[in-house]
């Protein structure tokens, strides 16, 4: 990657993973691996290209250009985290900058004292209360360096907290169906580098500033002691400048490369170790395969950084050529000017000090500069999340919602995923749910039921119709009193990595916890055994990849979820499937509870396949392909004959049709 200074994580990426073989220098081809991973070159666009250009037009002259606006970010990001931090910086650094100032001058007297005619000893007394000038400002400059060093340790980690928090914040804020967007998602992830970065930029940026005061420092001495000289510390500098620049281009070039590939390297790393791929690892002799491909993955990443560093000798060695002629000439100049008398043997001795000082901060400068540059791009990734996430984010306020609705209704609801599909999720629906009763939605997979109650949680907004609480539209309502009435097991519910008492708690986690609610979920969940059988009861942490950390079975975990739905007391409960992965006993007994819930005044959604629980329900409203193909109570559906009849019956005959024997 492009760092020209420390490692970084974008840096280990590529030299970890790596990159193929070579069509030409700077045309490399994709591997194998990649190609089985991603299903072709490099078409699988990462979300580097928003800046991949940016790096690739930099240039000396840029590099000057733009450096007030980077200067300027940086200042603006460690204003925000720490004011008092920020200035401290800002004051050390101007401090150390004219301090070298006046160290140069200083030096430059001294040297003439110690050139001129007299006895030493005379020379030596009189050069004594310079050097004490020069010593009381190497001392300032040191507590400066310290006051600097001290200040910005301890803006950087508050640059990067504030940078995570604000990005976690706005990510946790927006809206799911932009969390499924694709190309927002791409964002958030390309930005997650940001935070980083706004801390690295804090040390660049101050790395930049002193390298700039110093190298003002040392040309203004230069052109107080001949305006010769200035020219001359350009022409020793500029062979570094180009050598840093064109080395972090290639290594920037590089990384956007090959940044998929690392991607997929890591990819490969992650799924020989992670547990959920380990059975089959096992069982199929996946590993051998996998480890092929990070092998070859492997080499073609160090043939990569072979390639980098073979260009970057090459490089080196122009640029140390081109620095060696350039200090001959300097030299050559200086001793031009001494022989016609032109300049003063202790103002060369001086200006040799200074064209060091300088040209080594301008070095610095540019190494610093060209890292805040390759900063800012990831900070600009996050400062673009930062607007995307603001307008889609969930809105705050709205018309108030009812406390205790008598129904909701879902008046031609139209809704479609994003992307291409044949048919919407749900089309031109419209039903009403009676609260305070059992309603179950039912029909084969694909039908549109989760995709129906998660507009019924606000999840999504319809794309036409409108779903009514008493008659308030809930596109405009309060989005926070929605969720607040609504308690959801969705199918795929979140297995936390926490403890039992915290995976049931989390269901209003907003409230204090308290043990009574706690009790009572667990009890109307039938999820007391389970507890029971965990080694720490209620505090076992429930993963297993963790010390001391336990696994549920999947009907053990449907059981907390259940409990932790219980929790949170909404007066709607929408269970997804809530007994798939329940042994027959238990089934029943769940849907015995998730009756005793609807009796106590709460409105139960039911998604479930199994139709014989059904039975129980108040309300029955068939989906087929997105529509609505039935409703009414499971008497009225079996009597008339249809889809509910016929599924009723399938599942039926599965008991009472005898196996056929075997041969
Ligand atoms: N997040 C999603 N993005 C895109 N399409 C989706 C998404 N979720 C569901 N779909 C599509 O919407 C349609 C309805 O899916 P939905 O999950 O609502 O069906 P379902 O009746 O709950 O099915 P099942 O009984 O299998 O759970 C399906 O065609 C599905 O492919």
């Amino acid at each position: 990657m492009a760092k020209s200074q420390g490692s970084g994580r974008r840096g280990k990426a590529l030299r970890s993973d790596g990159r193929g073989k070579r069509r030409g220098e700077d045309t490399p081809e994709v591997s194998e691996s990649e190609q089985l991973l991603f299903g072709g070159p490099l078409r699988y666009d990462m979300g580097w290209s928003q800046h991949q250009n940016a790096f690739l037009e930099l240039n000396v002259r840029a590099m000057v250009t733009r450096l007030p606006a980077l200067l300027g970010s940086s200042f603006r990001l460690a204003w925000q985290a720490d004011r008092r931090a920020a200035r401290i910086v800002l004051a050390a650094e101007a401090g150390r900058g004219a301090a070298q100032a006046v160290s140069l001058l200083a030096m430059n007297s001294v040297l003439g004292r110690l050139i001129s005619g007299g006895a030493i000893g005379d020379r030596l007394r009189g050069a004594v209360p310079v050097l004490t000038t020069l010593a009381a400002v190497t001392l300032f400059s040191a507590l400066l360096r310290a006051a600097s060093t001290y200040a910005t340790g301890r803006l950087e980690p508050k640059v990067e907290r504030v940078a995570t928090e604000r990005y976690l914040e706005r990510a946790a804020a927006v809206e799911l169906s932009a969390i499924e967007d694709h190309a927002f998602h791409k964002l958030l992830d390309t930005a997650q580098y940001g935070a980083g970065s706004a801390r690295r930029m804090i040390s660049y940026a101050t790395r930049a500033v002193n390298a700039l005061i110093s190298l003002v420092a040392a040309a203004g001495v230069l052109t107080v002691l001949h305006p010769a000289l200035l020219p001359l510390l350009v022409t020793m500098t500029l062979p570094s400048a180009w050598s840093a620049l064109t080395n972090a281009r290639r290594r920037y070039e590089s990384w956007h490369t090959w940044v998929q590939h690392a991607r997929a390297g890591q990819l490969i790393s992650g799924l020989l170790t992670e547990p959920a791929a380990a059975p089959e690892i096992r069982v199929h002799g996946v590993g051998p395969f996998l480890l092929r491909h990070f092998r070859a993955m492997a080499e073609t990443a160090e043939g990569e950084q072979a390639r980098l560093a073979r260009l970057a000798a090459r490089t080196g060695l122009i640029a140390g050529a081109w620095t060696g002629l350039a200090t001959v000439a300097t030299y050559a100049t200086l001793g031009g000017l001494l022989l016609g008398g032109a300049m003063a043997l202790s103002v060369a001795g001086t200006a040799v000090i200074a064209i060091r000082t300088g040209s080594s901060s301008l070095d610095n400068m540019v190494l610093a500069v060209n890292s805040l540059h390759e900063e800012a791009l990831f900070v600009g990734d996050l400062q673009k999340l930062y607007v995307e996430a603001a307008q889609r984010a969930i809105p705050v306020g709205g018309a108030p919602l009812p406390e205790d609705p008598r129904e909701i209704r879902f008046e031609n609801v139209t809704f479609s995923y994003p992307g291409e599909s044949a048919r919407p999720a749900l089309d031109d629906v419209t039903l009403t749910l009676p609260l305070g009763r059992i309603v179950a939605l039912v029909g084969e997979n694909g039908s549109g039921k989760t995709t129906l109650v998660k507009l019924l949680a606000g999840l999504y907004k319809p794309d036409g119709g409108r779903i009514l609480w008493d008659g308030v539209d809930a596109a405009t309502a309060d989005r926070h009193q929605l969720a607040e009435r609504v308690a959801m097991l969705a199918q795929d519910f979140k297995r936390w990595p926490f403890t039992a008492r915290v995976n049931v708690a989390v269901g209003r986690s907003s409230a204090p916890l308290t043990e009574e609610r706690l009790a009572e979920s667990l009890t109307e969940a039938g999820a007391e055994e389970v507890v029971e059988d965990l080694p720490r009861g209620l505090d076992t942490l429930l993963a297993r990849n963790f010390s001391g950390g336990h696994e549920l079975s999947g009907g053990q975990w449907q059981r907390l979820g259940i409990a932790r739905a219980a929790y949170r007391r909404g007066r709607i409960l929408v269970v997804d499937e809530p007994t798939a992965a329940l042994d027959a006993r238990a089934e029943l007994e769940v849907f015995e509870k998730i009756r005793a819930l609807a009796s106590a005044g709460q409105t139960v959604v039911l998604i479930t396949h199994r139709l014989a629980s059904v039975r129980h329900a108040d309300l029955v409203h068939v989906l087929e392909q997105g529509r609505l193909a039935e409703s009414g109570t499971p008497e009225e559906l079996l009597a008339s004959g249809g889809i509910y009849a016929e599924l009723y019956s399938l599942q039926a005959e599965q008991f009472t049709t005898p196996v056929p024997k075997a041969g």
